[in-house]
């Protein structure tokens, strides 16, 4: 008998559970609903697996920050984890050692002070963006893809990508995809992960074509691994490896090689890298993809921050971070972007590592925790109008800091307490330079079709984790002769 009651929920079915309630595409929507009727907290179970959806600010710094010692463990995903070989990828750990020595490397290489010696590398890579943008707008998602894996292979691995041919691109692109259509497609959640005991069928057995996959699987992934690696240390032996994380990691301790610390740390390195790749790709698509979408539907809001960019910046050159403090505007419209598209609208799941009550409900351990921050950004008592897009709320500073924090969309949207988003500040310097490049140089509107009518774009969503659009139809013209100059500029290609 629990030793209090459950939280409010939709009514399970014996044995099933709550299974039929439970959507592949946008269950945000739904989580969203339950919000309204339920409140605060949600649970529902699915063949006895709880799920608790955390619905206010409140409930979720309460259990995701403040409960963090008892929140922050991962489910243990057999399909992804173990038969894919992506059990030591940072988001997918388990909370302990392993867990707390990965994110310490991640925050010496991209805590704020670290996201400061990126600012010319991201700068760099403007410009050869917006000339792929401005050759073939349609492909936008393409360029986005392109310039998030060619920046963090550069800050990661110290690797300049050249051509769309390069070898450690196409590998990671590959195994992105792998990872986001095929291993974690649908949550990431397989028949195996709800009947563990599936995974000793033999391999011929019929039905047992995951496991003939994941064999598949596990070995790109473990290249894609590896490979990118053994390339800078390669490149450290001949003293070529220019200054990147691994390669800063690798060299505070060159001596003892044979030591079980040196191996840990090789090993704690090589998955940590390789997990801030993966991270960063569908994320970063998603919440550009947002960023495009918003100004060819608002005309008005890019009229408006181009001004502010010419007062600022000028016509002669791309602006730079330390531009930053001078573009209020064009910092309201990239914490808007953040907040109306929320990139991950139910988190990631945390796992509950033992029973607990909150406000008199009992949450069994084992459950999985997400954070419904679909429903805290859509809230309208934050965030008047919440489906509007508009920057203008965020002009105003807010009255004291407690509220600043509560409305300010990144305490959500990068995720809770111990497993909080650890590229948060890396996106804040490299999202906000592309998206302000982009203001600064081109025309972004509604595309034109073959009678010469303007089409609105059809927004479709169809992922489950993130929130992506799917490609639409846009156009993107330089804003003038002088921009397009500035954009073909050879100096910083
Ligand atoms: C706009 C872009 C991004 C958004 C919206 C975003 C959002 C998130 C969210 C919601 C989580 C789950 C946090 C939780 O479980 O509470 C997460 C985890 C993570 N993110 Fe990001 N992220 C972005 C970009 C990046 C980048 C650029 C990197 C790396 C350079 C990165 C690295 C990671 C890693 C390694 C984790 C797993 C952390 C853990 O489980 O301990 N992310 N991110």
């Amino acid at each position: 008998k629990p030793p209090a009651p459950y939280p409010p929920g939709p009514k399970p079915v014996p044995l099933l559970g709550n299974v039929r309630d439970l959507t592949a595409k946008e269950l945000w929507l739904v989580a969203a609903r339950w919000a309204k009727e339920y409140g605060r907290i949600t649970y529902l179970h699915v063949f006895g697996q709880g799920l608790v959806f955390l619905n206010t600010p409140e409930a979720t710094f309460e259990l995701l920050e403040k409960r963090g010692a008892l929140y922050s463990d991962k489910p243990k995903l057999v399909m992804a984890g173990e038969l894919c070989g992506c059990e030591n990828m940072v988001a997918f750990t388990p909370y302990g050692d392993t867990s707390r020595r990965q994110r310490k490397l991640m925050q010496t290489a991209l805590g704020p002070s670290s996201i400061k010696t990126y600012h010319p590398l991201l700068e760099l890579e403007s410009r050869p963006f917006l000339r792929r943008l401005l050759a073939a707008p349609g492909e936008y998602q393409e360029h986005i893809r392109r310039y998030a894996g060619g920046l963090t292979l550069l800050v990661v691995y110290g690797h300049q990508v050249k051509s769309n041919d390069d070898a450690f691109l196409k590998l990671a692109e590959e195994c992105v995809s792998l990872l986001s259509n095929r291993i974690a497609s649908g949550g990431g959640i397989w028949p195996v992960d709800i009947f563990p005991s599936l995974k000793h069928i033999p391999t011929w057995f019929p039905g047992a074509g995951f496991k003939r996959n994941a064999m598949v699987w596990k070995k790109k992934m473990e290249e894609f691994v590896d490979k990118p690696f053994e390339f800078v240390l390669e490149e450290m032996k001949r003293g070529t490896a220019r200054a990147s994380f691994v390669s800063m990691l690798m060299d505070s301790d060159p001596k003892s090689k044979d030591t079980a610390a040196d191996a840990q740390h090789d090993f704690d390195v090589r998955w940590t890298a390789n997990s801030m790749y993966s991270a960063s790709i569908d994320t970063t698509i998603t919440v550009i993809s947002h960023f495009i979408l918003a100004m060819v539907q608002h005309p008005d809001v890019l009229e408006r921050a181009q001004a502010e960019l010419d007062a600022v910046v000028g016509p002669n050159r791309l602006p730079t971070c330390d531009d930053r403090e001078a573009l209020p505007y064009c910092n309201a419209i990239f914490t808007e972007c953040l907040r109306w598209g929320v990139p991950v609208p139910l988190n990631l799941p945390h796992r509950l590592m033992e029973d607990d009550i909150y406000e008199g409900m009992y949450i069994p351990k084992g459950s999985l925790v997400f954070g419904n921050i679909w429903a805290i950004l859509r809230d309208e008592k934050l965030y008047p109008d919440p489906d509007a897009f508009r920057p203008e709320r965020f002009l105003d500073a807010a009255v004291d800091e407690i509220a600043e924090r509560r409305r300010d969309p990144r305490t959500y949207v990068f995720g809770f307490g111990r497993r909080r988003c650890p590229g948060a500040n890396l996106v804040e310097s490299s999202a906000w330079l592309l998206m302000v490049s982009m203001l600064a140089t081109l025309d972004i509107g509604r595309a034109v079709d073959e009678k010469g009518n303007e089409v609105d774009p059809e927004v479709v969503f169809d992922n489950s984790v993130f929130r992506t659009p799917n490609r639409f139809k846009c156009s993107v013209r330089p804003r003038s002769e002088q921009a397009l100059k500035v954009v073909m500029q050879e100096d910083s290609a």
